[in-house]
């Protein structure tokens, strides 16, 4: 039997999103940004947003217990082997979330420039209803949620430090997500969503 956590789920049409708070503790979680901030392999692409090319507003970096590369707006990024800190962080989800992740995508937001536009991870590669488990570790960043039909169905909420975000069902089918910028002085944070791609 899976283990209990507690979560809420969001309130919205068309979708399956649970928000775990406290997944992980403060120290545990503060413990994890520290090794994945310097330990993790970050790179910073290129992306081509109507012909022309930008810098990416953030670093990433992807890694994985298989060689699948994994593709979306123009870049296509080929994985890192798991390190024992990702594995750690991979096999406490699991115990919550039954799956088996194969891959993660880690993203730095190093101030309140850096961003993620608004998009689905709709990537072939990543199958029909995929589920994606979404860390939080350092600042709060806002995360704001659309459906891709009806403009009234939109939600804005925290990502707080340690907290774990499920995105799942046909979530990515039906609506978009973002971390907008924030003009707000406000200092780094790690991302990271683990997925599935055979
Ligand atoms: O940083 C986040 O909370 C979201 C990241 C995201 O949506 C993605 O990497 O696909
Ligand atoms: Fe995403």
């Amino acid at each position: 039997m899976p283990e209990e956590k507690n979560f809420k789920q969001l309130d919205l049409p068309d979708c399956d999103i649970r928000y775990y708070p406290n997944f992980f503790s403060q120290e545990v979680a503060d413990a994890y940004f520290e090794k994945l901030r310097t330990k993790t392999h970050w790179q910073q692409d290129d992306i081509k947003v109507f012909g022309k090319v930008y810098a990416q507003p953030r670093l990433t970096a992807l890694y994985a217990n298989n060689d699948k590369p994994y593709s979306y707006s123009n870049i296509t990024m080929w994985p890192n082997v798991f390190n024992g800190v990702l594995l750690e962080i991979k096999s406490e989800i699991e115990k919550y979330v039954p799956n088996e992740f194969t891959t993660c995508l880690l993203n730095l937001y190093r101030d309140g420039r850096d961003s993620n536009g608004w998009h689905a991870d709709n990537e072939k590669e990543l199958g029909i209803n995929p589920v994606i488990a979404s860390v939080s570790l350092g600042v709060e960043r806002m995360f704001h949620l659309k459906h891709n039909t009806n403009p009234l169905a939109k939600h804005k909420m925290i990502l707080e430090h340690g907290s774990l975000l499920v995105m799942q069902g046909e979530t990515q089918h039906t609506w978009k997500h973002q971390v907008p910028k924030t003009a707000k002085p406000v200092g780094e944070r790690i991302n990271l969503t683990f997925r599935i791609i055979k």
